[in-house]
């Protein structure tokens, strides 16, 4: 059988709940070749963000070409990315290796409230990034950021998610772990055509370290298999779930996902 392979253009969390980690670690679960290009080293644990050291322009670029010049890939998910410059970097190489399955977390602020992005980039992630996007991927405070929409509702989110489609987006998936009045969480997907809603039952845990990362790698998995965009999504959301709601307890903070989980709690 051919190999699946996805890469991830993300940074890494020292403390193995989110970024690089997450997404080596649902590759892996959802049966796909996982590759990495780090953008950023941070010292992170479930307490915060202790540091972040960024990857120079020339370590990422040299990283993203070792893998399009012999490996190739058939999906790319893209997280931290940190400023301008490297979102910049990143859209000339998805350009120049025209890879089509893409999947962007527009990381932005981490659970603990510490930025992941400079400021000055979310006009670069919404000028360049998003056009060459299959699906983005925001949180509520990340789409609120893109569009200057303030989200509350669920109409709110659907003003949001047409305004990304229309920047180029072709699908976008407004994740709603955000939501905490509510008992459930819903996903919203819009395609350009209709919008889908993913519900599920809200888990009332802290261990939330990792689930966006979690869900967009899961996406991509599946894109690259070949599977159609709400499927894709999903299958995600149900593995997210069972990650989270089966998570051990590690740190003293907002602990990380049990990635394996779904292994004994039934077929993914
Ligand atoms: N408490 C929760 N219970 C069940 N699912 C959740 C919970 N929190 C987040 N999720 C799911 O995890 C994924 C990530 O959502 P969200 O937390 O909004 O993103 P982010 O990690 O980017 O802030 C979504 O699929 C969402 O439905
Ligand atoms: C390196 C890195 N990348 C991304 C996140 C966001 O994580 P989450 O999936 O919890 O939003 C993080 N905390 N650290």
């Amino acid at each position: 059988m051919k190999p699946i392979k996805v890469l991830t253009i993300a940074g890494s969390d020292s403390g193995g709940g989110a970024g690089i980690q997450a997404d080596l670690k649902t590759f892996q679960e959802l049966e796909v070749f996982g590759m990495s290009a780090i953008t950023a080293i941070t010292a992170q644990n479930t307490l915060g963000l202790q540091g972040v050291y960024p990857s120079s322009l020339e370590a990422v670029a040299n990283q993203i070409d070792s893998i399009g010049t012999d490996i190739g890939a058939d999906a790319i998910k893209t997280g931290m990315l940190f400023n301008s410059e490297m979102i910049g970097l990143v859209c000339e190489k998805i350009k120049q290796y025209q890879w089509d399955n893409v999947v962007v977390d527009p990381v932005m602020i981490a659970k603990g409230g510490a930025s992941l992005l400079q400021e000055e980039a979310v006009k670069t992630m919404r000028e360049q990034l998003i056009p060459l996007s299959k699906v983005i991927t925001p949180n509520m405070p990340e789409a609120a950021a893109l569009t200057g929409i303030t989200i509350q509702s669920l109409e709110d989110r659907k003003e949001a998610a047409k305004m990304l489609h229309d920047l180029g987006a072709r699908n976008v998936v407004i994740k709603g772990g955000h939501e905490i009045n509510s008992d459930e969480v819903i996903d919203l997907l819009y395609d350009g055509t209709e919008f889908t809603m993913y519900q599920s039952r809200r888990i009332h845990t802290n261990n939330t370290h990792g689930t966006g990362c979690t869900f967009a790698a899961a996406v991509a998995s599946e894109l690259a298999k070949g599977v159609e965009i709400k499927v894709a999504v999903r299958n995600a959301k149900k593995f997210v779930h069972i990650s989270i709601e089966h998570a051990m307890q590690i740190g003293s903070g907002h602990g990380p996902l049990n990635h394996a989980a779904h292994r004994t709690v039934g077929e993914q």
